[in-house]
């Protein structure tokens, strides 16, 4: 089989580290390009010793250049940049028709005014927001869209964990979409590899907090995602916290019961029990990180609490993982016709 070609932009740091671990092991695909400024000219074996000794692991990383990478012969690049960044690398990687796996939040949303509420900042690329695919292949279609796309928006980190096991409910009809809340813990791996002092061992280690309210960045896809859903604009509450861990992503999510209790469940096992990568736990059992570090998948348990009338939704992920650069690997199977499992089988 004809290895697929490719490049990772932004590959010095945390997701692009993990996508690198994940496409060194992958069997369809060989990596022709990585890119970090501070470290051009240096093999990725020097600077992460992890892969010290493995195939591929003398390949250097360069400038990144749009050029670069095209020369290099690559035919998929994945962009662990930081949003704003992403997109301008976006344009000339399609302009070369290089297709295109942006772990940023850049071409997430439909809409560029919504982009410029949450981000701050006009839509560096407007013209592109129509042509992108959410990668969230568990969604109903999805899969589909991803596999003729040339740009696919992976998901934010919480807003897989959130958006999927809503997502079956919205449909059907079986919750209040006014009355959900939501409430993540991320590790600090979430924050990127960044020198920001609240990120740092001594402030976040043995510490728990929440950041990001009332208005974090990710609403704006969650809430995106759950009115195509429910086929009506819905608004939610959503409080992220910072616990001190590597990886993992621990969501709980409730919202008001208005059908039958016995129907969540059966929707759950309708949507995702033939899913690959979606872990269905059952009624009363809850999702634990330590389960899913390191792997693409996504665990799920439900209850229901007849005292409030309220449903519960447990959902669990690594960040890295699900939340970022395994879930960009599921897509880039898919675009390149190969099974969506490829070379994510690692437990
Ligand atoms: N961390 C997570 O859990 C998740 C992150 N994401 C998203 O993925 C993207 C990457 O995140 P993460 O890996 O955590 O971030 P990091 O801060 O760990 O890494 C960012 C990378 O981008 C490169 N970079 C930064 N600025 C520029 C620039 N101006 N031009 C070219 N390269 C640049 C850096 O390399 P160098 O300085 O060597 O050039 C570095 O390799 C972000 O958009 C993030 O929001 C998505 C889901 C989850
Ligand atoms: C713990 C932490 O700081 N997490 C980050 C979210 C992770 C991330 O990188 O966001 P994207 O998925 O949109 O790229 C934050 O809250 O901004």
């Amino acid at each position: 089989m004809k290895a697929i070609k490719t490049a990772v932009v932004g590959a010095s740091g945390y997701t692009g580290a993990e996508l690198l671990r994940l496409l060194l092991m992958h069997p369809a695909a060989e990596l022709v390009c990585v890119t970090s400024r501070q470290y051009e000219g240096e093999p990725l074996e020097k600077v992460f010793p992890r892969f010290r000794g493995v195939q591929g692991s003398q390949l250097e990383f360069t400038a990144p250049s749009a050029d670069t990478i095209a020369a290099a012969g690559a035919e998929v690049a994945f962009l662990a940049l930081p949003h704003g960044v992403a997109a301008e690398y976006a344009i000339a990687l399609l302009e070369k028709g290089i297709r295109v796996i942006d772990l940023s939040a850049d071409f997430r949303l439909n809409s560029a005014e919504v982009y410029e509420e949450f981000y701050g900042h006009p839509h560096p690329a407007p013209e592109l927001l129509d042509e992108a695919v959410y990668g969230l292949p568990e969604l109903k279609g999805r899969s589909e869209a991803i596999k003729s796309a040339k740009l696919v928006a992976s998901p934010g980190c919480y807003p897989t964990s959130i958006i999927t096991p809503l997502v079956p409910l919205l449909e059907k009809g079986l919750i209040d979409p006014a009355s959900i809340v939501t409430c993540s813990m991320s590790g600090v791996s979430g924050a990127g590899k960044t020198g920001n002092v609240l990120f740092s061992y001594c402030e976040a280690n043995e510490s728990v907090r929440a950041y990001g309210v009332p208005k974090h960045r990710h609403l704006s896809e969650i809430e995106q995602e759950l009115s195509i859903a429910a086929g009506q604009a819905v608004q939610i509450s959503f409080t992220p916290h910072l616990v001190p861990a590597h990886n993992g992503i621990c969501t709980t999510t409730s919202a008001t019961l208005t059908g039958d209790a016995d129907a969540i469940g059966a929707a759950l096992e309708e949507a995702y029990g033939g899913s690959d990568f979606v872990r269905l736990l059952g009624k009363g059992q809850p999702a634990d990180t330590k389960n899913v570090t390191r792997t693409n998948f996504l665990d799920i348990g439900w209850d229901y609490d007849p005292r409030t009338g309220r449903v519960l939704l447990l959902s669990a992920e690594d960040n890295l993982g699900k939340g970022a650069a395994s879930q960009a690997v599921q897509s880039m199977n898919l675009m390149f016709e190969l099974s969506a499992t490829e070379g994510l089988q690692n437990i």
